[in-house]
């Protein structure tokens, strides 16, 4: 980008201790300067005129913790390690949805950062800017990121949730069945010094574990920039869910606003997972991730790959589609997009509701990557 490039050389030659925010910066400008007015593919909407603009891409099935309502306490059987996807193919299918219009690529596994070449992958992400991928995104458990995120910020991640359920490290444990909270606390302050903003902290809410810790955590949004998500436990398979551990949201509301009064609804982006809220005069925000007393099925503008190539179409679908086969087996992006447009077509309208998904037989949730 032409316009930029002069900023790009006096980056180059900044202090190590500014250059990093100053990337972040050029970053946003860059994405301003893509064309908002490109047409939408009719292949990526579905036949309830969603758009589909968001894909969601898992890395790894491997990860460093192993959180209680992801996984089971035995582990997970992992796929060989030559189905999963090599960065190759992980590119050629970003590029492919990119060309049709996804704008935002999330990195999620099992947790992205244990990938050894996450580096160079987001760079090659990166290269597809100028086709009109505006944000590369990621989720991840902060544990291994600390080290690695100034150069993922300088390959070009430019939007980051973090996962942290607990403010209490001995919860941390029990909950992670991992150490490492410390570790997490100090990544969501790297990220804020970086400039990255907002920084999500993904908080999943389970009763008699954590869901005392809620006003802990709107307080923790008083000084810090963050934006906190709780999200309504749900069920995948072998995460041995209950209702009675499930806290709705408004639940959560009414404490929040027995404490805080003018705890206040904001606006919210038009396909976001969560609704946003505030105490008015704190730095941060709050966020509730409604997925099962309220979904969001009407918004939905999301896509994932899972780890082994499968195109899924939905969190709560078992309806999969291997793009990875597809690949090796030489097709060409004619017959992957013609493939990949019958799934968009067949995804349901919503989800089957909270009583159908316990029994539906479904990945567990670190096979899909949320
Ligand atoms: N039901 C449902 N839940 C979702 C969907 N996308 C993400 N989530 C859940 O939302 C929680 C947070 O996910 P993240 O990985 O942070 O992604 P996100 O909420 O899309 O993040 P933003 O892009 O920052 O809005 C996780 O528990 C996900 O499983 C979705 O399409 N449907
Ligand atoms: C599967 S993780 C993968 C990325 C990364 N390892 C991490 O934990 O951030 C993605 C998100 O899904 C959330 N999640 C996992 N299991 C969940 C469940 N049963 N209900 C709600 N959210 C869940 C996690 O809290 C995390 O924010
Ligand atoms: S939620 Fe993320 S960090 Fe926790 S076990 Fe699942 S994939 Fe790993
Ligand atoms: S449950 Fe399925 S349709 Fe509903 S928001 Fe999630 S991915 Fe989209």
């Amino acid at each position: 980008m032409p316009a930029l490039a002069q900023e790009e050389d006096t980056i180059a030659i900044l202090p190590q201790s500014v250059k990093s925010r100053a990337q972040v910066l050029l970053q946003s400008a860059r994405i301003a300067a893509i064309d908002e007015e490109r047409p939408f593919s009719p292949i990526l909407t579905d036949n309830f005129a969603r758009q589909h603009t968001y894909l969601r891409i898992s890395l790894t099935e491997k990860c460093n913790l192993r959180c209680t309502y992801c996984m089971p306490a035995e582990g997970v059987e992992l796929s060989p390690k030559d189905n999963i996807l090599t960065t190759p193919e992980i590119i050629r299918i970003a590029r492919l949805f990119v060309s049709e219009g996804v704008t935002k690529i999330r990195l999620t596994g099992g947790e992205p950062t244990v990938r050894k070449d996450i580096n160079d992958l987001v760079a090659q992400l990166g290269e597809l800017q100028p086709l009109g991928l505006k944000t590369i995104a990621m989720t991840s458990n902060g544990i291994a990121l600390k080290r690695k995120l100034p150069s993922l910020v300088a390959s070009g991640m430019n939007l980051l949730n973090l996962s942290l359920d607990t403010l209490d490290r001995f919860k941390f444990e029990l909950m992670t069945r991992r150490k490492g909270f410390e570790r997490v606390m100090e990544t969501i302050d790297d990220a804020l010094a970086l400039g990255m903003s907002p920084v999500k902290v993904n908080c999943v809410v389970m009763r008699g574990t954590n869901d005392k810790e809620v006003l802990d955590f709107v307080e923790f949004t008083r000084n810090k920039k963050v934006d906190i998500r709780f999200i309504e436990y749900m069920p995948f398979g072998g995460n041995k869910w209950k209702e009675n551990k499930l806290v709705p949201y408004q639940e959560l509301i009414e404490n929040i606003r027995a404490v805080h009064p003018t705890f206040k609804k904001l606006t919210d982006d038009p396909n976001d997972t969560s609704k946003a809220f505030h105490v008015p005069g704190f730095a941060g925000q709050v966020g509730f991730i409604t997925s099962m007393s309220d979904h969001f099925c009407g918004t939905c503008n999301r896509l994932r790959i899972t780890a082994d190539g499968n195109l899924k179409v939905c969190l709560f679908g078992n309806t999969e589609v291997s793009l990875r086969d597809m690949m090796r087996e030489g097709k060409t992006d004619e017959e992957l997009r013609q493939v990949i447009e019958m799934a968009v077509k067949n995804k349901k309208k919503q989800h089957a509701g909270m009583s159908n998904l316990v029994n539906m037989k479904n990945r567990p949730m670190i096979l899909i990557g949320g």
